[in-house]
């Protein structure tokens, strides 16, 4: 049986750009472009030409992909003007991208309050500005915007705003689920029926995901005829969001009903860089990755409950609908209060402890875990706490740095400066050494403490020199009594790889200053720095 061809349109650099919190800049969109070339997608949208001079300039300057089509994208020409006059359109020429896409109204409501026109000059200035691109050669796409809504409430106005680009040639109708309230169902019955009209290899989805159903419209979109699927990584995007293109290439090649029925341009070992593709985006808007995306987030093969554990160590297929290789992705075993001892081995496993099943000490380990869980201690958030307690009652690991006693000030003078200080009594390795410190806050002063007089710490200055804290959390819990505090630290250094920690006390410095240690004596353990034990 062959296969038939679905078309990737990716437009994070566009819809993405309008995601707020996000502003690409023109190095960003051509790293971004560059990642989505090389995963294969056939369109990269790289923003609207003459909205802003960072889209201008990224359009003014010389891409070669290898496979994917530049389109700009922009909107149909204003009424009382020709095409020709159409600055706008001037623009996207201009630009001299291969393909255009445009989007135009579909829904007589907002042909009315939104533009102010009637309904026949809208469907006059589709078709004009579908004519002007086509005349140019340009492969020519028409963003239905509201479609689904246009059409639930006026088909056949919908369907002839559908009609007035494809008659004029254009190559792509895309479907819009713009203000994304629509529902997988409703795509299905709504693609079907404009299928009779417009056929399906000529029909694309762009879904929105104020219902969380981007992903689900999509899928029902190819399922009922379309052939062009529009989407960002991560789902960036207006309001909600985009259709996940993180989820929706792997669901193409992996899912037995896509896969036997689609194929695409990306080549099927590309979707071993979707994880990377995914992490590349949040590095570059600066933002923490979100673990709990499907296919490519850090938790999405991550097994915490004792059952799961359990059955994935006979084989992982009980609790994974993929192997996380196959998306570039890997398994991570957790511990925390819900584990088993089937957790507690492959955890100490993976940081190369080897124990028998039979040890008491797994069970000794697993208990104080779920102890220290219950008065606060969260592990599955903090491997490196997690290990330096493994490694301290398995086998032996040294205290490194032991913090005898410590005193933190707080103090505002009249010019209204605020400056914490802080004095740390250490034992070093059986060595006294008293730091002092200042900071913006106490536990600021306090960390400034330790590791401004690195140089005191001897043996050890050199191993904490790179050590850098790159996050820092505080929560406060309600455990029975008392309000207690859980300071999560991420940790890294010139290695680049994070390690995270956590310490748990009624006081937010105490805990503050527990999370901190661990996150030295981490650094120093792994970097193998000379302690006796
Ligand atoms: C569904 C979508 O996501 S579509 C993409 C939306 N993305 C963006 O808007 C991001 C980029 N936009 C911009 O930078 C600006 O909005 C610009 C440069 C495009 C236009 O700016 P301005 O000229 O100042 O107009 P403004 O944004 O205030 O209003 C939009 C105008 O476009 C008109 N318009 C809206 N859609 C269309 C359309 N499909 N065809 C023609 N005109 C349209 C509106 O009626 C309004 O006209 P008015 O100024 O005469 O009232
Ligand atoms: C075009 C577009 O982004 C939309 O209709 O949502």
């Amino acid at each position: 049986m062959s296969k038939e061809q679905l078309f990737i349109f990716d437009t994070t650099l566009r819809d993405g750009a309008q995601t707020q919190g996000v502003d690409f800049s023109v190095d960003d969109k051509l790293k971004i472009a560059s990642a989505l070339d090389n995963l294969g997608v056939d369109y990269i949208e790289g923003g609207w030409p003459g909205a802003n001079p960072t889209d201008t300039e990224f359009f003014q300057k010389k891409h070669s992909f290898n496979n994917a089509k530049l389109t700009s994208f922009g909107m149909t020409k204003r009424t009382g003007r020709s095409a020709d006059n159409d600055p706008g359109l001037s623009a996207l020429l201009n630009s001299n991208t291969p393909a255009v896409c445009i989007v135009g109204k579909s829904w007589d409501f907002h042909v009315d309050i939104a533009l102010g026109i009637s309904n026949e000059e809208n469907l006059e200035n589709i078709k004009e500005t579908a004519k002007h691109f086509v005349k140019e050669n340009k492969e020519f796409m028409f963003d239905a915007e509201h479609f689904f809504d246009g059409y639930k409430a006026n088909p056949s106005y919908a369907l002839s705003c559908l009609k007035s680009a494809f008659d004029e040639g254009a190559r792509w109708i895309v479907l819009c689920d713009t203000n994304g309230g629509t529902l997988p169902h409703e795509v299905t019955k709504i693609v079907t029926e404009v299928s009779k009209t417009i056929p399906g290899k000529n029909l694309g989805i762009h879904a929105h995901n104020d219902t969380g159903n981007a992903v689900a419209n999509s899928l029902a979109a190819v399922w009922a005829g379309v052939r062009q699927v529009q989407g960002t990584i991560n789902g960036l995007g207006e309001r909600c969001g985009n259709a996940n293109l993180m989820s929706l290439i792997p669901t193409f090649f992996l899912k037995e009903d896509f896969a036997t029925n689609f194929q695409l341009k990306i080549k099927p070992d590309n979707i071993k860089k979707l994880t990377e593709c995914s992490r590349l985006l949040d590095e570059i808007l600066n933002r923490k990755p979100n673990k709990h995306l499907p296919y490519v987030g850090a938790a999405a093969f991550s097994h915490k409950g004792g059952l799961h554990v359990s059955a994935v160590q006979k084989n992982p297929k009980t609790y994974e609908h993929i192997d996380p290789v196959e998306v570039g992705n890997s398994r991570n075993i957790v511990v925390s209060d819900q584990s088993g001892k089937s957790n507690i081995i492959s955890r100490l496993k993976t940081i190369g402890i080897e124990i028998e099943e039979s040890d008491p000490k797994i069970k000794k380990l697993l208990d104080e875990v779920k102890d220290r869980e219950f008065i606060g201690y969260s592990y599955d958030g903090a491997d490196a706490s997690f290990e330096l307690l493994a490694r301290r009652i398995i086998s032996k690991i040294p205290r490194y740095i032991l913090i005898k006693e410590y005193d933190v000030s707080v103090k505002k003078d009249s010019s209204g400066t605020i400056v914490s200080s802080a004095k740390a009594q250490l034992e070093v390795d059986g060595e006294k050494i008293m730091c002092t410190g200042e900071g913006n806050g106490p536990v600021n002063a306090l960390d400034n403490a330790i590791r401004q007089n690195v140089d005191r710490l001897n043996k050890y200055s050199k191993y904490l020199k790179d050590l850098k804290l790159v996050d820092y959390k505080v929560r406060i819990l309600n455990t029975g009594t008392e309000a207690i505090t859980r300071v999560s630290i991420e940790s890294t250094d010139s290695k680049g790889k994070n390690w995270f920690t956590i310490g748990v006390s009624a006081n937010i410095i105490d805990a503050s200053f527990k999370a901190l240690v661990d996150s030295l004596d981490y650094k120093l353990f792994k970097d193998k720095a000379p302690a006796s034990l």
